[in-house]
């Protein structure tokens, strides 16, 4: 069975709810092992492969997520599109705790990320301007107005590396510079998938107002897990009220094709183990094992 419905659950969304379990597959890659093992099955007749980023009882922090592994993964169990799914604080008033957004774009703030599969003999230089799938994203926001969910599109979210959370100053930076929402899992993600060329839409869960207001505790984890309930039973309802639609929808984005101009190195010197380690992503280009 082909999954080409992927959802990545962030902090608080472990298990999707509705998800009519087949198997359970723990893959492995060139890239180690996943966070687990993926969840297949069917959501309202819609088939969907489920991981949960952080491990089953969130046991990796933001930093030591297989992120390369999980990707390759999906990809290898037949994803097309990917939702993932991210826990955030705010930086600005009009998003409040128990909102959802949809990040549109990123600030990488991260710095000890393994973000692309290239490299080792193979390099790559994927466009990255608009770092989301508009496709998909506006399925998303067309099922979010059915359901009446408070769901806005075109946040901008900066990704840091964690765990700590932001200093106030850094918090009131990252307000100054006009972001939205932060959060500390997204950037790495959006990349994988866009070299994976998979359509990738981030839902963002907001659970609380980060460092940056004045006379105001700032965000900790407790605060962040008095939000996150809702905001994941939320999410879930948004997800089944969306994947029905992409059942066999034809994908009119760019996306998947996000490799053709961005494979750099001559095919003549791609070594044999870049070849075998990445032909998941690059035999479709001619460099596949030979
Ligand atoms: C539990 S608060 C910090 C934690 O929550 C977010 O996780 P995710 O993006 O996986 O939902 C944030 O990125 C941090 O990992
Ligand atoms: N304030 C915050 N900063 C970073 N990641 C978060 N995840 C949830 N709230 C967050």
């Amino acid at each position: 069975m082909k999954a080409p419905i992927g959802i990545l659950g962030g902090s608080g969304l472990y298990r999707m709810a509705g998800l009519a379990l087949e198997r359970t597959e723990l893959v492995q890659t060139p890239f180690g092992d996943p966070s687990g093992p993926v969840h297949l099955g069917t959501l309202d007749g819609a088939p969907v492969a489920f991981l949960a980023r952080h491990g089953e009882g969130h046991r990796f922090t933001p930093t030591e997520v297989p992120y390369r592994a999980n990707l390759w993964a999906l990809k290898f169990l037949g994803v097309e599109r990917l939702v993932s799914v991210s826990a955030v604080g705010s930086l600005q008033a009009r998003h409040r705790p128990g909102d959802l957004r949809l990040a549109r774009q990123f600030v990488d703030r991260t710095k000890l990320r393994q973000d692309s599969f290239f490299g080792g003999g193979l390099v790559a230089h994927v466009g990255f301007a608009e770092p989301t799938c508009p496709h998909l994203s506006e399925a998303l926001m067309a099922a979010g107005r059915r359901l009446g969910l408070p769901l806005e599109d075109g946040a901008t979210y900066v990704c840091m590396e964690g765990p700590a959370f932001s200093t106030r100053a850094e918090s009131r930076l990252h307000q100054s510079w006009g972001a939205d929402l932060i959060g500390m899992t997204q950037v790495t993600e959006a990349k994988l998938a866009r070299e994976a060329e998979l359509c990738y839409a981030c839902i963002a869960l907001v659970t609380d107002y980060d460092a940056w207001r004045e006379g105001e505790e700032a965000v900790d984890a407790a605060s962040v897990l008095e939000v996150m309930q809702a905001n994941v039973d939320k999410a879930q309802a948004l997800l089944r009220a969306t994947v029905p639609d992409l059942v066999g929808a034809p994908r009119p984005c760019a996306c998947g094709e996000a490799l053709k101009a961005a494979l750099f190195t001559a095919p003549e010197h791609v070594s044999i183990d870049a070849r075998r380690r990445l032909d998941l992503l690059v035999s479709k280009y001619g460099y596949g094992k030979r």
